[in-house]
């Protein structure tokens, strides 16, 4: 058995820029528990007033597998033990166990707190036995271990027997600089055990890199518990990430730690996590990532309809996951027909009309398009090619002012814009005039044409006043170009029932934000269609 011990809230808590309110660190303990995470390291009570609250608050939360961990490091020197502030926080969490940091390294004993290394070993050792006496489990963090070893093996052993005297329950062998390689933890883990007869586990930072492997050593060579932190999230380039080692340890390894249906939150623990952290969630993280089962090249979707396992090396629903197929210029008919059955449009690989959409998309691309982050656009183009939506407006004509009088005004916009509706839609609503001429204004161009575009469209089509903008990004392409480049325009769109990318390419920016907000208007009309024929309302 291999316990999985988390420090997201301590050690991840040190990541530059994270900082976790209370109530994120409740939360973020109620989603660890419900994964089933052995040990949740809830902070360092001596440290501020939020973790010392977070112990008070934790015991009101009705966990079902978890053990709450309270954090210090060991005595500060020349304190008896029962004055020291850190440990006497500790003992008033009442949790059922606590981890304390002692150095293992003779270097960082000497210059780091300027004591002896006499003095060390007696420090750890009176602070172990101490709070074995109130505490079930008591663990040692071996700061600096695989240092240590390297500097001076006889000593970093000895901080190591102090702990094991005193009554760890556990010598957590830490790579607090990160810097160990996976033959050096080998190698000094098999020497640890032929030395030191206790049960080991292991902490690892992943400034080379070597988080996760170092971890999974160390269990091959029989340690019993794993520090580590969702996403990997700790002090410098962070710890070793929980969400790769637990899938590691349960669906590769055979190892029994968190029961294997467990793992399905995992994905979800890790988007919380990302979410509470105020961070985007890394795309390229394996197993919980977005990417990490997201098919882009030709060759690789045709092989994943025909076997997923030819290009995923585990289901991705066992993580939570789920598998995605982009479009691009990279694809070939598979991704086309594979994408079209995510809609609930079923083709053909010989039908004519998958070659035409493929080359419209490889044409497009090459123009500048990028339909991986506006599926509203692709949606529309491949239900437009095989007439399975209406054409809801052409455009007539549209002409944008924008005016700055003076230094100190602002400048502000005009939009006029002329559309023509279909006659079948305009006599089906019972308005004569299928022709609209507005003007609107805006603080720039892109609002004033948005605007002007609603005008003329709302009373033919009420429900896109539910449209809001989430997100406009411009991208200008072929940079060396200069003012003869391409901008992009990226629009994100929401309803409140759906959210939706749309975009336009032109080497006007103004044509370009009319491309990608036409799109993003003719969307959403063609998925309230959808709705009305599917029988549910396109009130939402
Ligand atoms: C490897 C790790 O990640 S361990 C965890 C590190 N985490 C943190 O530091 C976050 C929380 N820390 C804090 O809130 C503060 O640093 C506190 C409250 C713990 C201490 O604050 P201060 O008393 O102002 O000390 P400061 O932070 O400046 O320095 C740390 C002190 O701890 C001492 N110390 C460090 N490790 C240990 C240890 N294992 N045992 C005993 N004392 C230690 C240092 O020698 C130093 O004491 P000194 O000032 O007498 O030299
Ligand atoms: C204890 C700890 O966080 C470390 O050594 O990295």
């Amino acid at each position: 058995m291999v316990y999985i011990y988390d420090t997201t809230l301590r050690d991840g808590a040190q990541t530059r820029g994270i900082s976790f309110s209370l109530e994120d660190k409740l939360r973020i303990t109620e989603a660890l528990d419900e994964l089933g995470i052995h040990y949740i390291e809830g902070g360092w009570p001596g440290s501020n007033p939020k973790d010392l609250a977070y112990f008070e608050e934790v015991k009101k939360l009705n966990l079902k597998n978890s053990k709450i961990v309270a954090f210090s490091s060991t005595k500060r020197k020349g304190v008896k033990v029962e004055k020291d502030s850190n440990i006497q926080q500790l003992v008033k969490t009442e949790v059922p166990a606590v981890t304390v940091f002692g150095k293992s390294w003779d270097l960082h004993a000497t210059l780091g707190l300027g004591i002896s290394l006499e003095e060390n070993l007696e420090l750890i050792f009176e602070t172990v036995s101490y709070l074995k006496k109130y505490f079930d489990e008591v663990f040692f963090d071996a700061e600096h271990f695989f240092d240590g070893y390297k500097s001076n093996p006889e000593y970093a052993i000895k901080t190591l027997l102090a702990a094991k005297e005193g009554g760890a329950d556990c010598l957590v062998l830490c790579d607090t600089n990160g810097g160990t390689l996976w033959y050096e933890t080998e190698e000094i883990i098999d020497t640890v055990l032929k030395k030191v007869k206790a049960p080991i586990g292991i902490h690892a930072h992943n400034d080379s890199d070597m988080a996760v492997v170092n971890s999974l050593i160390a269990v091959k060579k029989g340690a019993i518990q794993v520090q580590g932190t969702i996403n990997g999230l700790g002090e410098r380039t962070g710890n070793a990430n929980l969400c790769s080692i637990i899938p590691n340890l349960v669906l590769k390894m055979g190892i029994k730690s968190i029961p294997e249906e467990n793992l399905k939150k995992l994905y979800s623990v890790s988007r919380l996590v990302s979410e509470l952290s105020n961070r985007p969630h890394p795309v390229n993280l394996p197993y919980v990532g977005e990417n990490a089962f997201a098919h882009k090249a030709g060759v690789h979707v045709s092989a994943v309809e025909k076997n997923p396992k030819l290009y995923e090396h585990i289901e991705p629903e066992k993580v939570g996951n789920k598998r995605k197929i982009m479009v691009s210029e990279l694809s070939g008919r598979s991704n086309i027909i594979s994408k079209a059955k995510e809609l609930g449009v079923e083709l053909s690989k010989d039908s004519p009309a998958v070659k035409e959409i493929l080359d419209k998309i490889k044409n497009l691309e090459a123009q500048g398009y990028h339909f991986e982050g506006a599926e509203g656009s692709f949606e529309l183009l491949l239900k437009e090619s095989l007439g399975l939506t209406k054409k809801y407006f052409e455009l007539k004509g549209f002409r944008v002012l924008t005016e700055k009088r003076s230094e100190n005004e602002e400048a502000y916009a005009e939009a006029t814009i002329k559309v023509e509706i279909p006659k079948e839609i305009a006599e089906e609503k019972g308005i004569e005039d299928r022709f609209e001429h507005t003007a609107a204004e805006g603080r720039g161009p892109v609002e004033a044409l948005d605007k002007a575009l609603r005008k003329a469209l709302e009373k033919f089509y009420p429900s896109i006043g539910e449209i809001k903008l989430t997100d406009y990004k411009v991208r200008i392409l072929n940079e060396a170009a200069g003012t003869e480049a391409s901008p992009r325009v990226l629009i994100e769109s929401t309803d409140g029932k759906r959210k939706w990318g749309t975009v336009g390419v032109s080497p006007n920016i103004i044509e370009a934000s009319w491309l990608a907000l036409a799109d993003a208007i003719k969307y959403k009309l063609m998925k309230d269609d959808e709705d009305t024929d599917r029988g549910g309302s396109s009130e939402g």
